[in-house]
């Protein structure tokens, strides 16, 4: 019994500012604030690799083992499934695609996942439980990669 929603998140940076901190799967807490750390297990940043991310303290589970299932630069997708962890989010997938906006300069995000319903949960609790967070996760992805935009062009006035 799954549960799949998706989350749209408009930018008002140019896409490859935004797919510069997208593709980072060895840093997702530049922009997951409830991430405290993540280290690559296994791999190069690639296709297959696998990092272990911690969440801040304070917050039930304690970790998650993660595999980088897509990353195609050409085509701003990247993909990755959760494989393991102290937490209830089993069999967790997600895809998230680069859109440039119809405004110049502008990026719409979209991210897509499945997971499993855990016991003792509905599938709407399941989804307004990860969309939450989700959309937290893009609000910051948002500001970060408005801010960047905003720095680097200052620096070439
Ligand atoms: O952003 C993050 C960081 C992240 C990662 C994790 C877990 C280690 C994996 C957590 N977490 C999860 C839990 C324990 N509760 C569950 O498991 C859980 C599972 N079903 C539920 C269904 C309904 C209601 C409550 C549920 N409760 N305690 N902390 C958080 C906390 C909640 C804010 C944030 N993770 C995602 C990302 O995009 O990286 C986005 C969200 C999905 C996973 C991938």
């Amino acid at each position: 019994n799954q549960c799949c929603s998706a989350v749209l998140q408009s930018i008002s940076a140019p896409i490859d500012t935004v797919w510069s901190l997208v593709r980072r799967f060895d840093n997702p807490q530049a922009y997951k604030h409830f991430l405290k750390s993540c280290h690559v297990i296994v791999g190069d940043g690639d296709v297959g690799t696998l990092r272990e991310v911690r969440v801040v303290s304070g917050l039930p589970a304690g970790s998650s083992t993660e595999r980088l299932e897509i990353l195609d630069d050409e085509k701003h997708v990247l993909s990755f499934s959760v494989v393991g962890g102290d937490h209830r989010l089993n069999n967790y997938r997600s895809v998230t695609t680069l859109h440039r906006a119809a405004e110049e300069g502008s990026t719409v995000v979209v991210e897509s996942y499945e997971v499993d319903v855990p016991q003792g949960n509905t599938k709407e609790e399941t989804c307004v439980f990860v969309d939450t967070i989700v959309r937290c996760n893009l609000q910051s992805l948002a500001q970060i990669a408005q801010n960047k935009a905003k720095t680097s062009k200052s620096n070439k006035l």
